[in-house]
């Protein structure tokens, strides 16, 4: 099957990288299409079964004009009436069936795919993200996945009842009228050669199109969650203008694939007209001239008709896989995305009763396409329970550090120890459960407060959730929310301050019970006194567990056990933060 497939889409301008991906996304596609063998072949045997009843429908007509009708035979009328009568309700009852079966199987490929294609995402770094248009990923997860979808279920059945239909319906005209019969074989190799030329020209259109479709849906993820941004620097008739642009531009590529699809088309249905035409022609003349009967030209051109909508859906099925081609391309470039971070199969599982030391010995690690270095052969232990402050110019790294110690990157050379474990040898739920980061960015979710409280910790009780809402200063907005603990948050609680959504962030750690929280200026959004309280809560509810505070504010970071800052690759000791900010280091 993939290797008809490969012969079917056009190659002539793919590199052998694109090839080799394309063969991947194919055998991606075909993975998920194997395992529903059984409901395939069942649909297969239902399609099988209509199309015999679809050709069978001629051929009595055919039987009531000459056996009944013009034979005057009231008995064969009769019969055959009911005959067609009982066939028709068959017909109708099979037809609902193979629809639920068909819906049902496509189903279950769609959402397989798209969760293989979204849990593959989930294993991507946030290089990857940081590089990436969201409403693109977001249009290839939907509008390319549904295409393949399409193409992978329907069209392929489609073609199968198309290659039966054809058959069956040539089979009648052979037995009806062989000479006929060719003058309509003779179009199908014209067909083929003219669509063979024409594909490549679908194809690239179509890619076209899917990329105006993309920068549309971009436009909008990014525009609509920023909004209030937009009004407040007047902007909103730029973004209309903007909106028109990507419309315009859609539209245009919407209208030159038309044009493609219909040129297409046209030759192949301008073919048919003719042949349709010289059917009645010839056919007419034998039927006055009295040697043939004119059930059997009523059911040639009947036949006819059955074997040409065959060959023009299995000809618009040659123009779906050049469509289809240009999806799978998008959704294989994802797919084969590499996971810089993954866990190993043989872990070294992290002890319950591990302290949460760390230990960096000789790190060194450069982002992707950077030249500046943010950590520099770094050795460093931080022993559990220490609270530690780390400071240092914007853009030195502080976030990144952060990023390494949850492994969502890998040093470029040496090692990060959790407890003495490597962190490449850590599962990493339970590294990222052990170590909880509470940033500026707090995420919320549509859904209840209680809903959001539980996100790192499904499994905490409606009573220890309300504990920890407590705990961290939450009774207050719990006893003014209409719905307490189970009012809707709303989009991104946007209806909450910024020192609210902090107690959520700390509520929501203190339920993860790490043995190391981190603040990466998770306080800089609130005044200072908001600021102290968050920070005393803190040192009170994780006292005795490694805390690690990043800021440039003073306020944030004093007290602190140990001070860090993080200066040209470097991170450096201090005895306090005075020092700190002034050289040289201790
Ligand atoms: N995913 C990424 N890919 C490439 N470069 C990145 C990525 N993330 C951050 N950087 C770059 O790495 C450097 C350090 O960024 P980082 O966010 O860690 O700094 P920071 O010290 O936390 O800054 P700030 O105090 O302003 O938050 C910056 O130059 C930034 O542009």
């Amino acid at each position: 099957m993939i290797k008809w497939l490969k012969w079917m889409i056009d190659r002539s301008n793919a590199s052998p990288d694109n090839e080799a991906n394309r063969e991947a996304g194919l055998r991606w596609l075909f993975s998920f299409i194997r395992p529903q063998r059984n409901a395939i072949i069942l649909v297969l045997l239902l399609s099988v079964l209509a199309s015999a009843m679809v050709l069978l429908q001629p051929w009595l007509t055919k039987m009531l004009i000459d056996d009944g009708l013009l034979a005057k035979d009231y008995s064969m009328l009769l019969q055959l009436s009911g005959l067609m009568i009982a066939i028709g309700i068959f017909n109708t009852g099979l037809s609902g069936f193979n629809r639920y079966c068909h819906t049902k199987l496509s189903g279950q490929i769609l959402f397989a795919l798209r969760e293989d294609l979204y849990q593959h995402l989930q294993k991507l770094s946030p290089t990857f993200y940081a590089q990436r248009r969201i409403g693109d990923l977001l249009s290839r997860m939907d509008v390319d996945v549904a295409q393949i979808q399409r193409f992978a279920v329907d069209a392929l059945f489609a073609s199968v009842s198309s290659v039966l239909g054809l058959l069956g319906a040539i089979s009648m005209m052979l037995i009806l009228s062989w000479q006929l019969s060719l003058m309509v074989v003779v179009l199908i190799p014209l067909e083929v050669i003219w669509l063979r030329w024409m594909r490549r020209k679908v194809e690239q259109q179509a890619r076209g199109l899917r990329e105006r479709s993309a920068d549309l849906s971009s436009f909008l993820v990014e525009t609509l969650p920023v909004m209030k941004f937009i009004q407040s620097v007047g902007q909103e008739p730029r973004e209309s203008h903007r909106l028109q642009q990507f419309g315009g531009q859609y539209l245009d590529q919407l209208l030159i694939l038309q044009v493609v699809e219909f040129f297409t088309h046209a030759l192949p249905s301008t073919l048919t007209s003719c042949a349709r035409a010289g059917v009645f022609l010839i056919g007419g003349y034998w039927v006055i001239e009295g040697q043939w009967q004119l059930g059997a030209l009523i059911a040639f051109s009947t036949y006819l008709g059955m074997a040409l909508g065959p060959v023009q859906s299995l000809l618009g099925l040659y123009v779906a896989i050049q469509k289809m081609v240009v999806s799978l391309d998008r959704v294989a470039e994802l797919r084969q995305q590499p996971v810089v971070v993954d866990s190993l199969t043989d872990t070294v599982p992290l002890s319950e009763h591990g302290v949460g030391t760390l230990k960096l010995e000789q790190v060194s690690f450069c982002h992707h396409n950077r030249t500046e270095a943010i950590l520099r052969e770094v050795s460093l232990e931080i022993k559990a329970g220490l609270k530690v402050a780390i400071s240092g110019a914007s853009g030195a790294g502080k976030s990144t550090f952060i990023d390494l110690l949850q492994r969502h990157y890998d040093p470029d050379t040496g090692r990060i120890l959790f407890d003495g474990v490597d962190l490449r040898r850590c599962h990493l739920a339970e590294l990222r459960r052990r170590i909880a980061v509470v940033s500026q960015d707090i995420v919320l979710f549509r859904g209840s407060l209680l809903d959001n409280l539980r996100y790192a910790c499904p499994s905490a009780t409606d009573e220890q959730v309300k504990a920890a809402a407590i705990q961290a200063q939450l009774g207050e907005l719990i006893a003014a929310l209409p719905q307490g603990l189970l009012t809707p948050l709303g989009e991104r609680g946007q209806q909450l301050s910024g020192g609210q959504k902090q107690r959520i962030a700390i509520a929501r750690a203190l339920l993860q019970q790490p043995k190391i929280l981190i603040l990466d200026e998770a306080t800089s959004a609130v005044d200072e006194h908001t600021e102290q309280e968050i920070i005393q809560a803190v040192d009170q509810l994780f006292s005795g567990r490694t805390r690690i505070l990043i800021s440039h504010r003073q306020s944030t970071l004093q007290d602190a056990d140990l001070y860090l800052k993080l200066e040209q690759g470097q991170l450096t000791e201090y005895q306090n933060w005075p020092q700190a900010q002034q050289r040289p280091a201790v």
